[in-house]
């Protein structure tokens, strides 16, 4: 438990370090001045007492003035540079601060890329995701801070330490000890709070769930349409006061127990007080030296609170920033092979799924079960099938998004998985059912900083999108959807086109359209398929649609039922063979009739 806690500590440490060499210098530097200067001011204030106290006995000595001049000077310049310091750590803290934050988003990003899609469709990775994302990018440099600052409490509390031993050892010890519980009140609560808020995660993010749904442009037309407003409302206020309950809870147990335990040290301190009292009045100790150790008692015991204070925060914060590195330790299930093997391009024979069974993570359904089929280089073939048969899931695994549960998908015979998946995924133009719309240029959402204007301008072209691009104020330069200020936002349809055209400009050697015309008018479908030849040459091309119209021109068909291919052939063929195909083609072609 104790060495978690110390490697945590390590790894923020080494965060700061890595992302901000010189400002983790600068912190330490002023470390060590401010450490020193407490103990100073202590000892020029207790020259200061005896100064005045000789030269009051002396009387009219000509250069007592002069010695406590030259110790009010001084302690002046010790103040002021204690302050210097002061405010120097505030920006020095601040600049780290939002460096180191800016380099753990960095990781949280990259980590975000890197692992598998399963963990985006599971509740407890978004819980670790929300856990790290929420606290991790603050939690280094508050580490770091609080180190520095009990490093320097830790010198300072030595220094007095050393002070009050010459006083007497025993009363030291007392003090010491008297300190004791506070601290460990202060350890039990922070380990408390870091265990209720990670209960109280999934009440957060749901929470936060409502509020996006009040707050989004996704949901605001049916909110007001069904009137959900008051509804989504009502249960973020219930949520969030059940956290606020929780919290207050928290901090009146967490006010009872602390003010025990600040209560004894007080104590102690005042115990102490008492005893250097009586020392001074039987003459054992000067006036100068009463001022001192009573300073010394009060930095002292502040000193220690501070102590506990910093202490209690370093572990509650190394128990925060351990979600962060769970979420960083997340391993991907989707690996590369230690010695990727170099892609047929061209592809020679074609693609081919030998006893494909899948079953998606968390899930005890089989979604596809001993699925076999070749698709031959250059073809274009189609899937179709009802809702929920397995063709997206088809997709998915061709683009290694997941791995089978067995059998294999091969390349010219090779299984796929001794590709890099990089390399694989680079080979393959993708359009999902459920594509992305970008608030980006129509240039960004097609190229991606990828491609000539004339290519960029060709793709669109081929998706049919060109003209609706011509309408918008800045062409090609106009940013798209509402989020960001002069934004144009385009149909559904249109939106379809520019992830087709987003798809078209790769190079990839496989064309994938999922439900590639489904928001698409009639007109600009048939112009699609008329143009598909066209767009899926030299390629091969897989087609997923409900609508058969779009799919007959396929070389060949699959029908997918309940996770296994039922029927294969031609739109010809499928429609002799009088089966699914045929059923569903012919229900289609009568409401058209
Ligand atoms: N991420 C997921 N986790 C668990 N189950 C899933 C997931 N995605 C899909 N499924 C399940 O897998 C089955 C097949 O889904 P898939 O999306 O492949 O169907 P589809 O044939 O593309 O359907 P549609 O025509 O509606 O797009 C469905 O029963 C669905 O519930």
């Amino acid at each position: 438990m104790i060495l978690n806690r110390l490697l945590s500590l390590k790894q923020a440490l080494s965060l700061c370090w890595q992302s901000s060499r010189n400002w983790t210098l600068a912190s330490i530097i002023l470390l060590v001045i401010r450490s020193f200067l407490p103990v100073a001011s202590l000892y020029l204030a207790k020259r200061i007492v005896d100064a005045l106290t000789q030269a009051l006995t002396a009387k009219n000595s000509p250069t007592a003035f002069q010695e406590v001049f030259y110790l009010i000077v001084l302690t002046a310049a010790v103040t002021i540079l204690n302050d210097l310091c002061g405010s120097l750590v505030g920006v020095v803290q601040e600049t780290q601060s939002q460096v180191v934050t800016d380099y753990v988003q960095n990781l949280l990003h990259a980590k975000s890329i890197a692992v598998d899609l399963e963990y985006y469709e599971n509740a407890q990775y978004y819980d670790r995701l929300h856990q790290a994302q929420s606290e991790a990018p603050y939690r280094p440099s508050l580490i770091l801070n609080r180190l520095l600052q009990a490093l320097q409490g830790g010198i300072s509390l030595g220094a007095i330490a050393l002070l009050l031993i010459a006083l007497h050892w025993g009363i030291t010890l007392i003090l010491f000890l008297a300190i004791i519980p506070l601290l460990l009140v202060r350890l039990q609560s922070s380990k408390q709070f870091y265990r209720l808020w990670q209960q109280w995660t999934a009440q957060e993010r749901r929470a936060q769930y409502y509020s996006e749904l009040l707050t989004r442009e996704s949901h605001a037309k049916e909110i007001r349409l069904f009137q959900l407003g008051t509804y989504f409302q009502n249960h973020f206020k219930h949520l969030r006061k059940e956290i606020h309950q929780g919290k207050l809870r928290l901090a009146w147990q967490r006010f009872r127990t602390e003010a025990i335990a600040q209560s004894i040290a007080t104590l102690a301190i005042f115990a102490a007080f008492a005893v250097i009292a009586r020392q001074t009045l039987q003459g054992a100790l000067s006036l100068g030296s009463l001022v001192m150790y009573y300073q010394a008692f009060q930095r002292g015991q502040g000193l220690l609170r501070d102590t506990t204070r910093n202490l209690a925060s370093l572990y509650e914060n190394s128990l925060f920033l351990s979600n962060f590195y769970n979420f960083l330790h997340l391993k991907p299930l989707v690996l590369d092979p230690p010695f990727p093997r170099p892609i047929p391009n061209p592809l020679q024979v074609g693609i081919a799924f030998e006893n494909v069974s899948f079953r998606y993570p968390h899930s005890q359904r089989s979604v596809l079960e001993a699925v076999s089929f070749q698709i031959e280089a250059g073809e274009t073939v189609a899937f179709v099938g009802e809702n929920g048969a397995g063709k997206s899931t088809l997709i998915k695994l061709l683009c290694r998004l997941y791995d089978p549960c067995g059998g294999k998908i091969t390349w010219d015979g090779i299984d796929v998985e001794e590709f890099s998946t990089t390399e694989l995924r680079g080979q393959m133009g993708v359009v999902f059912q459920d594509y992305a719309r970008y608030n980006l240029t129509v240039r960004e959402n097609i190229g991606f900083g990828n491609g000539e204007k004339a290519a960029i301008h060709q793709a669109a072209c081929l998706a049919g999108v060109d003209r609706a691009i011509a309408r918008l104020p800045n062409g090609y330069d106009t940013t798209l959807g509402h989020q960001f200020d002069r934004g144009e936002e385009l149909s559904i349809g249109e939106w379809q086109k520019i992830a087709i055209a987003r798809c078209l400009l790769r190079q990839a050697q496989i064309l994938i359209l999922d439900e590639p015309t489904s928001a698409l008018d009639p007109q600009a479908e048939a112009e699609i398929l008329q143009k598909f030849n066209q767009l899926t040459q030299n390629r091969t091309a897989i087609l997923i649609s409900h609508r058969l119209s779009t799919v007959q021109f396929a070389d060949r068909i699959f029908v997918l039922e309940q996770g296994k291919i039922a029927e294969s052939g031609t739109h010809q063929n499928l429609l002799q063979q009088q089966g699914t195909y045929a059923r569903l083609f012919n229900t289609q072609a009568y409401y058209y009739q």
